[in-house]
């Protein structure tokens, strides 16, 4: 195991990926992991993880608004929730599991809405600038992206849930959220690690662990004994 596995420095990972791709179906399990090898775990989501932000969530989701304002308000979801949360979590050393981060807003209100990538990366600036992070922003450590066909990610919601304000879009949405994504991932590839999310719940969860004991996170122990949730 790498030296960095021992030593408790607070971690932040994003989970990303369409509608349906298979996040939430492993982070608990990975959380689970975390635990079991001694760490405490803050998991959270987005937009929400606060009393402030989950009321934030509940407009995006479901009040139609243009795409500024839409971006705005995630946006501020996310200031409320950095300061609040992930800050304090990892300034006591903990690993943070936050379902969708800033690649969300570029990939649906970039991607899917086709809003301003410039005016994002502006708000991604301020609202991200923070004296604990390195070079002041702060960044996942790691950004996991559950790369799944948008056909197959339909498919898999069909009979799965009510469907949101954005879940209830045409496939040629999720098709232009999924280039946001490619595109994010090509532009930071060392804060990407791409899942293929179109195998087996066994298979994706290996790739997943597999991508943390490569980092010296996770021992391959804990990783070998444990599965989504
Ligand atoms: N590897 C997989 N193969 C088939 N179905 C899956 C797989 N992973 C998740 N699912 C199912 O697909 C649906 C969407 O998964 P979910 O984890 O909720 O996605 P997300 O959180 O990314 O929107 C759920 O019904 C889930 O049980
Ligand atoms: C974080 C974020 C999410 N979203 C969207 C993507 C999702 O469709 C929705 C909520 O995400 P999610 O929590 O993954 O939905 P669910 O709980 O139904 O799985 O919000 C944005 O459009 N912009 C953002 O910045």
């Amino acid at each position: 195991m790498s030296p960095e596995a021992t030593v408790s420095r607070g971690l932040f990972i994003s989970f990303e990926g369409i509608d349906g791709a298979g996040k939430s179906t492993h982070i608990e399990g990975l959380a689970k992991a975390f635990r079991d090898q001694g760490r405490t775990v803050t998991l959270s989501r987005e937009p929400g993880g606060t009393p402030l932000a989950e009321k934030l969530r509940v407009m995006v989701l479901g009040d139609p608004m243009d795409p500024l304002t839409e971006s705005l308000l995630v946006f501020a979801a996310r200031r409320d929730h950095l300061v609040t949360v992930i800050e304090p979590a990892l300034a006591r050393g903990e690993v943070v599991l936050c379902d969708r981060f800033t690649d969300a807003t570029f990939a649906y209100q970039g991607g899917g809405r086709g809003f301003d990538l410039e005016v994002l990366g502006t708000l991604e600036r301020w609202v991200q600038t923070t004296p604990a992070a390195v070079n002041s922003l702060r960044q996942p450590d790691l950004t996991v992206w559950f790369d799944l066909p948008p056909e197959i990610a339909a498919a898999r919601l069909a009979d799965a849930r009510t469907p949101d304000r954005f879940e209830a879009q045409p496939l040629e949405f999720f098709r232009r959220v999924a280039a946001g994504y490619a595109a994010r991932a090509e532009a930071q590839p060392a804060r990407f690690a791409r899942i293929q999310a179109d195998q087996t719940r066994h298979q994706v969860w290996q790739q997943l662990t597999a991508t943390f004991v490569r980092r010296g996170w996770l021992s391959i122990m804990v990783a070998a004994n444990s599965g989504p949730a």
